[in-house]
């Protein structure tokens, strides 16, 4: 089981520098086994084209390492925050991706402007606070996933309903049921990043989207009447 879970965030690890979300190794991407309470991560600071399925690292969700010689991603903690938050997720992405980023670093939420928006996420995609000095000092890692939760909480968001976040100064996080989803919504993330940027450019008085398209969209692909593909 863990075997396979293994094999699944390597695959899905290696798609961020083919989806051109990466640089460098400024990326990480985590499964979890529910029933084992463990979760598959990168390990921090390898290149991914030396990245094999052995240098993997399991964790418990205490953070414990369980199997693994290398050190996990230092944003293992974040990781490790949002599945114990978020309990239907399954798999966890962070990348520095250029456009979903640049919205982060200008505190910017990303408004929901189109249908290609819609198709995956209902609504904006929040900005967190800023961490505070404080925060930043004492559990870094750990405060980056409690605000990301703070701010979920604050603004009553469905996590499967807006798979993704950007926290503020930093960059993005996202999620999905499986670590394959969760990429391809950080795909997805950084596409619509970089639509909202060119939209507003364009039209610096454009506004969110109408609810009804919104709607019409989000629910073609997700719940009980989703008609999208050969479901
Ligand atoms: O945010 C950062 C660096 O600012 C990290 O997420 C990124 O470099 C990836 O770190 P790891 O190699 O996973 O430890």
């Amino acid at each position: 089981m863990i075997e396979r879970l293994k094999q699944e965030v390597l695959e899905a690890n290696l798609k961020l520098p083919e989806h051109g979300l990466v640089t460098f190794t400024w990326g990480n991407v985590s499964g979890i086994d529910r029933e084992k309470g463990l979760v598959v991560i990168k390990p921090s600071g390898v290149a991914y084209d030396e990245l094999k399925i052995e240098d993997l690292v399991v964790v418990d969700l205490d953070g414990n390492i369980v199997e693994g010689e290398l050190r996990p991603s230092s944003d293992t903690v974040t990781h490790l925050v949002l599945y114990k938050a978020f309990k239907d997720i399954g798999g966890v992405v962070h990348t520095h991706s250029s456009w979903a980023t640049s919205w982060s670093q200008a505190g910017r939420p990303i408004p929901a402007l189109g249908t290609t928006h819609a198709d995956y996420y209902y609504g904006e995609i929040p900005v967190t606070r800023q961490l505070t000095n404080h925060e930043i000092e004492d559990a870094y890692e750990l405060e980056t996933g409690n605000v990301i939760i703070e701010t979920f909480q604050k603004l009553d968001l469905d996590p499967k309903a807006v798979p993704g976040v950007l926290v503020a100064g930093h960059a993005p996080f996202c999620w999905g049921k499986n670590a394959s989803e969760a990429v391809h919504n950080a795909v997805v993330l950084d596409e619509v990043a970089k639509m909202a940027y060119h939209t507003v450019q364009l039209n610096p008085q454009v506004s969110a989207m109408d609810q009804f398209l919104l709607d019409k969209h989000y629910f073609r692909k997700h719940g009980p009447m989703a008609y999208y593909g050969q479901k």
